[in-house]
C-alpha cells in the first residue's frame, strides 16, 4: 500500500497546553493520512495522551488548531470529536460493568436516533465486529468479560458510533502475546477497510511491524514527524525517542549461581480465584537470596493468585509460604513487609498507588508505620525532602512532592511505585509485570534496579507475560500453566525452549477457559 499521494486526513497544528505553570505541549503537531496506521511515540510523560485528549475534546488547547480534510475542526468537547468520526480507546476502559455490551453502546450514543433501542445497538455492534474480526457478544455483562474482551467492546463501540479515525492508547499493554497479535491483526484490517489509526505504543516491534509512518514527541514537542516506518530499525527509533542510543532491555543471561539461603519457599500451595475457581494448585517454588526467578506463562494461569497469596491478600487453601524461614500463611501484609517483602503489582492503579494523594504521600505510605515521619505531628517537611530525592533519583518527569499522583503519566506513576518499593529494607521482591507501559529507557532502568537488588542479595520473583523480559532478567525460569509449575529451565535457555513449554500452557489455558464458560 502506498500513501505518498494521499492528502492529509487530519492535521494537528502547533498545539500547546499548560497545566498550571507547566507547559506540557509546546507547538506539537501530527499529520494523519487516510487508511494509515500512524505510530505516536515518545518517552513516558512526553505528552502523547495529552495531545490525543485535545483531539478527542477532553482538553482544550491553549494555542493551535485542528484541520480535518483541510477544514478547521473546532473540538470543544468529546461530543464534537465523536460527531466528526474521531474515537479513542483509552488505557483505562470507560465501560459500566453492570450493563451489557449493548447497553454500554446505548449509554455512549447519548440518545441519537439510530441508536435508541437494544436491537439497534446489537445490530450496530455485530456490524462493527464483522468489520474488524473482533468477536463480541452484545448481550454479555461487561463485568463478566476479560480485559481483552472489554477492549474489543471499546473498539466496536467507537466504530458503532461512527468513528473512522481511531486513537488506540497502548492497546496491547494489558494483553497476552496471543491476544496482542489478534489485536494488531484487527487493527490492520480496520486500516485496510478505510479507517485511519493513531497507535500509541512503547513496544517498538509493534511499530516496525504494524505502522506505515511515525511521529515522535519529546518533552511536549514533536521532534520527528511523518517518518516512513519501513526505513527505520527499532534501534534507530529508540535513539530518536530518547535523543541518544539507549540501552534497551538487553538479554543478560546470568552466570551467577545463587547459593544463598531460601528467602521464599512455597510448598504445595493452593489458592482459589475470587470466583471460587481454581487459581494455583500444588505449587512449590523456592527463590534464594541473590537470585532472580522468572515465572513465564500465558496470562490468567494463576499468576495473579500467586502474587496475591505471597503478598497476603488471598487466602491460602492448602500448603505453606515461608519468607526467610518464617511461615506466613496467615500473616498480615504489614508483617510480611516487616520481613522485607516488597511488591510491584501488575495493576498499579488498583493496588499500588492512591491516585488522589500527592506523590510525597504515596512514597511515604509504607514508611509511616516505621516511625520515620513521626514527631509531635506527621513530619511533612521530611516527607517532602524524601520525595524530592526519590523524584530526582528515579527521574520521575512531571512530579513534584505535592503533585496529585493521578495527574502523572502512566509510566511516571509506575516510577513512583518502584521508588517506594525498591528501598534499602527490601529482601524479597515480587515484580509482577514491572515494566508494563514503560518506555525503553525506563524499562532499562527498572531492569537494572532489579538486577542491582539481586546483586545486593535480595531474592526476586519476576512474574511476567512478556517472554523477552523473563529471558532478559532471570537466573532461572519456571513455566506456570493452569495454576501449576509445569517446567523449569536455566536462565540461558532459548526463547524456543521456553516458548514450547508455554505453548503447552496456552493449550491448557484455552481448555480451562472453555471449561469455565461451558
Ligand atoms: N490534568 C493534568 N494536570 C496536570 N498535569 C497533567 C495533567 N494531565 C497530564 N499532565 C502532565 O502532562 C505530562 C504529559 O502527560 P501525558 O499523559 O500526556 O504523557 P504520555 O506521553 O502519554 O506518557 P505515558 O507514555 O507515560 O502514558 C505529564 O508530566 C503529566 O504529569
Amino acid at each position: 500500500m502506498t500513501h505518498t499521494a494521499a492528502p492529509p486526513l487530519l492535521e494537528l497544528c502547533g498545539l500547546s497546553k499548560r497545566f498550571g505553570d507547566r507547559p506540557v505541549l509546546q507547538r506539537a503537531s501530527l499529520e494523519l493520512r487516510q487508511g494509515e496506521v500512524h505510530a505516536l511515540l515518545g518517552e513516558n510523560g512526553a505528552g502523547k495522551s495529552t495531545l490525543m485528549n485535545i483531539l478527542t475534546g477532553v482538553y482544550q488547547a491553549d494555542e493551535g488548531h485542528i484541520l480535518l480534510r483541510g477544514e478547521r475542526l473546532p473540538v470543544r468537547r468529546p461530543a464534537d470529536a465523536i460527531a466528526a468520526g474521531i474515537g479513542m480507546v483509552h488505557q483505562h476502559f470507560r465501560l459500566v460493568e453492570r450493563f451489557s455490551v449493548a447497553e454500554n453502546l446505548l449509554l455512549a450514543a447519548g440518545g441519537r436516533r439510530e441508536l435508541r433501542t437494544v436491537p439497534q445497538a446489537v445490530a450496530a455492534l455485530r456490524q462493527a465486529a464483522g468489520q474488524t474480526g473482533l468477536g463480541i457478544d452484545p448481550a454479555r455483562r461487561v463485568a463478566d468479560l476479560s480485559v481483552a474482551e472489554r477492549q474489543r467492546v471499546e473498539i466496536c463501540k467507537i466504530l458503532a458510533l461512527g468513528a473512522r479515525i481511531l486513537v488506540l492508547d497502548e492497546p496491547t499493554a494489558v494483553l497476552t502475546d496471543r491476544e496482542a497479535a489478534d489485536m494488531l491483526a484487527a487493527m490492520n484490517r480496520m486500516a485496510e477497510g478505510g479507517c485511519s489509526i493513531i497507535l500509541i505504543t512503547h513496544k517498538l516491534r509493534e511499530v516496525v511491524g504494524h505502522s506505515q509512518r511515525l511521529t515522535i514527541m519529546r518533552q511536549g514537542r514533536t521532534v520527528a514527524s511523518n517518518l516512513a516506518t519501513d526505513a527505520l530499525s527499532q534501534a534507530a527509533i529508540a535513539a530518536l525517542m530518547v535523543g541518544e542510543h539507549p540501552d534497551g532491555p538487553q538479554r543478560q543471561p546470568s552466570s551467577r549461581i545463587a547459593n544463598g539461603p531460601d528467602l521464599l519457599n512455597t510448598q504445595a500451595l493452593c489458592v482459589r480465584r475470587p470466583d471460587g475457581g481454581v487459581g494455583i494448585v500444588d505449587l512449590s517454588l523456592r527463590v534464594r537470596a541473590g537470585e532472580i526467578v522468572g515465572v513465564a506463562g500465558v496470562g490468567g494461569n494463576g499468576q495473579q493468585q500467586l502474587a496475591d497469596a505471597l503478598l497476603g491478600t488471598a487466602r491460602v487453601e492448602a500448603g505453606s509460604i515461608e519468607l526467610d524461614g518464617a511461615r506466613v500463611n496467615d500473616a498480615s501484609v504489614a508483617r510480611r513487609r516487616d520481613l522485607g517483602l516488597r511488591i510491584i503489582p501488575s495493576d498499579r492503579a488498583a493496588s499500588g498507588l492512591i491516585g488522589e494523594l500527592p506523590v510525597a504521600d504515596n512514597l511515604a505510605l509504607t514508611r509511616v508505620r516505621t516511625g520515620r515521619y513521626r514527631r509531635w505531628w506527621l513530619d511533612r517537611w521530611r516527607m517532602r525532602a524524601d520525595a524530592q530525592a526519590s523524584i530526582a533519583q528515579h527521574d520521575i518527569a512531571g512530579a513534584r512532592p505535592d503533585t496529585r499522583t493521578s495527574l502523572l503519566s502512566g509510566g511516571n506513576a509506575q516510577k513512583v511505585l518502584l521508588a517506594r518499593e525498591l528501598d534499602a529494607d527490601m529482601r524479597l521482591l515480587i515484580a509482577h509485570s514491572p515494566t508494563r507501559g514503560l518506555d525503553v529507557k525506563a524499562c532499562a532502568s527498572v531492569h537494572a534496579a532489579i538486577r542491582a537488588a539481586a546483586a545486593r542479595g535480595a531474592a526476586c520473583l519476576l512474574i511476567s507475560e512478556d517472554l523477552e523480559e523473563v529471558l532478559a532478567l532471570s537466573d532461572r525460569i519456571v513455566v506456570i500453566s493452569a495454576g501449576r509449575i509445569t517446567g523449569e529451565c536455566p536462565g540461558g535457555a532459548s526463547a524456543e525452549r521456553v516458548g514450547h513449554l508455554m505453548l503447552g500452557t496456552a493449550g491448557a489455558a484455552l481448555g480451562e477457559a472453555a471449561a469455565h464458560h461451558a
